[in-house]
């Protein structure tokens, strides 16, 4: 599903740098694999670059989907417009920033990425996501009625909802209680699977990426920044 060799990017400048490296990356599909490190090291600056947010210092390959879409070439020659479109149709983005529209209900945030990409506004998977997360009595509620937690969960309800190839959620379970948290989990390795997508999830929460049995990509300090390597 995805394919990265020699990825390298660098947040800030000269000594104040910090440079994120990551040697290899193989995701299969069905497959969602925690991002882990302490906090500073670029889990959230590694999610962003694979999310075509960022254009890498230094590139080797990059292909997603089974058709191998190379993604190097527009990276480096930032075509704005063919990343763009990728990000809205293969991406689905759980970022610490949030992003809810605060003046769309519940409801219409998550539509929103299906309204976008024309595609029909109901689905099952949705509603049973909705369902499972509890948000059902909110769906009419505004982003600013809701408690972080909640707003978390919509969230991951958006990013999921135009069925992407590959989701990136950083921390998604960060204000969640420990039984929402393993909800949320669950759930995302069930869409994952189910929706033959794959998905990279940044957590501190080790608790809950070791009862997921899920494989890691783990941050290894080097000096001016950071080593992500598949822990073995
Ligand atoms: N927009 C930015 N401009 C410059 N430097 C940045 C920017 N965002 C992050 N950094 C720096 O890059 C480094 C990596 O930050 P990043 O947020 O990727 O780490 P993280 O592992 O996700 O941290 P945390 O677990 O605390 O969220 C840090 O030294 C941070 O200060």
């Amino acid at each position: 599903m995805l394919s990265l060799r020699e990825l390298s990017i660098t947040r800030g400048q000269g000594a104040a740098g910090h440079a994120v490296h990551l040697p290899r990356l193989e995701l299969a599909t069905g497959e969602v694999m925690a991002v882990v490190g302490p906090s500073g090291c670029g889990k959230s600056t590694l999610l962003e670059a694979i999310g075509l947010l960022l254009t890498p210092t230094a590139l080797e390959r990059f292909t997603l989907g089974s058709e191998r879409t190379d993604l190097t070439a527009l990276l480096q020659a930032r075509n704005e417009r063919a990343l763009a479109e990728i990000r809205s149709r293969d991406l689905g983005f759980l970022l610490q920033s949030g992003g809810l529209l605060p003046f769309l209900s519940v409801r219409d945030n998550i539509a929103l990425p299906r309204r976008l990409l024309g595609m029909p506004i109901h689905s099952e998977r949705v509603a049973h996501a909705c369902d499972v997360l509890g948000l059902e009595p909110l769906l009419d509620k505004r982003p600013g009625a809701l408690s972080i937690g909640e707003r978390q969960r919509t969230a991951f309800v958006r990013a999921m909802a135009h069925e992407p190839r590959l989701l990136l959620a950083d921390e998604p379970t960060a204000a969640l209680d420990p039984q929402a948290g393993e909800r949320l989990f669950g759930l995302i390795v069930s869409l994952v699977q189910e929706l033959q997508m794959a998905a990279l999830v940044v957590s501190h929460d080790l608790a809950l990426v070791t009862h997921f049995q899920l494989p890691r990509l783990a941050a290894t300090l080097t000096p001016g920044g950071c080593r992500f390597a598949p822990d073995t």
